[in-house]
């Protein structure tokens, strides 16, 4: 089964109208590959949602960067589910390592966000990765597996999951891994997705690599047969974000 190539700009906390007004120029102005060949997706901060879904092409599509964990009420500060479809923003990223560390989001409570913006229909772009001081002591598949299967445990079917490797260390570090390193780890999490969820599923699930991707380096790690795209932080902002999309074509030859 072949798997189409994606490719996420996540913004994080950044931007101003303005700014991200520019950034939107820039996309809609870009010739990429077609939607058949590559599913773009940008994550602008909750409050540019509207802005960006009002300008952006209608070939790339829109996520949030977070919701919250059941039905919205009395919860101040949170956005849910129900808003993001009501606004008609069909993706979300959740388990984002910012808000696993700096928030003490616990892969429990993931799996839980998980399980519920799936039933209310939004498609999800789970995050996964280790640090380095679990890289260095060999437990880097054991971190991965176990945040892997917090979701696994919540939900019934894998249709609308795509899965986002992000080792911390190369998050915001410049220090991108290598593609071989990349490939390992997405071998082995579509191994644990194989053994725990079913060949179809370990076939069919989108497995993309995030941590200082760059115009520079996207090509190499596009290569590698796990490698079904990627998640992009600091890089997204910029214009050789569609560099990155266009490592696609990657895959083609
Ligand atoms: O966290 C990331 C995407 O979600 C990656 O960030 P950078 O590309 O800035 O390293």
């Amino acid at each position: 089964m072949s798997r189409k190539f994606f490719v996420g700009g996540n913004w994080k906390c950044n931007g101003t109208t303005e700014e991200v007004k520019k950034i939107v120029t820039t996309l809609n102005e870009a010739e990429v590959p077609s939607e058949d060949d590559v599913e773009v997706v940008v994550s602008p901060p909750f409050v540019f949602l509207p802005v960006v879904k009002n300008l952006l092409r209608s070939d790339f599509q829109i996520a949030a960067q977070n919701c919250w964990v059941r039905k919205g009420g009395a919860f101040t500060g949170e956005v849910s589910a129900e808003m993001l479809v009501n606004l008609g923003i069909p993706w979300v990223i959740l388990g984002h390592s910012e808000r696993r560390l700096l928030l003490n989001e616990s892969s429990e409570f993931i799996g839980d966000k998980v399980a519920y913006a799936l039933s209310m229909g939004l498609k999800v772009i789970a995050c996964v990765g280790e640090t380095l001081e679990q890289r260095e002591s060999g437990s880097t598949m054991a971190v991965v597996a176990a945040q892997t299967n917090a979701i696994a445990e919540r939900i019934s079917h894998w249709s609308n999951v795509v899965i986002a490797y992000e080792p911390v260390w190369a998050i915001g570090t410049g220090k991108v891994a290598t593609p071989a390193q990349a490939q390992e780890v997405h071998f082995e999490l579509r191994k644990w997705l194989q053994d725990n969820s079913g060949a179809e599923v370990a076939a069919s699930t989108q497995i993309i690599y995030g941590g200082s991707v760059n115009g520079a380096n996207c090509k190499e790690l596009a290569a590698q047969p796990d490698v079904d795209g990627f998640l992009v932080g600091g890089a997204s902002l910029k214009p050789e974000f569609i560099d990155i999309i266009k490592s696609a074509t990657v895959k083609k030859n």
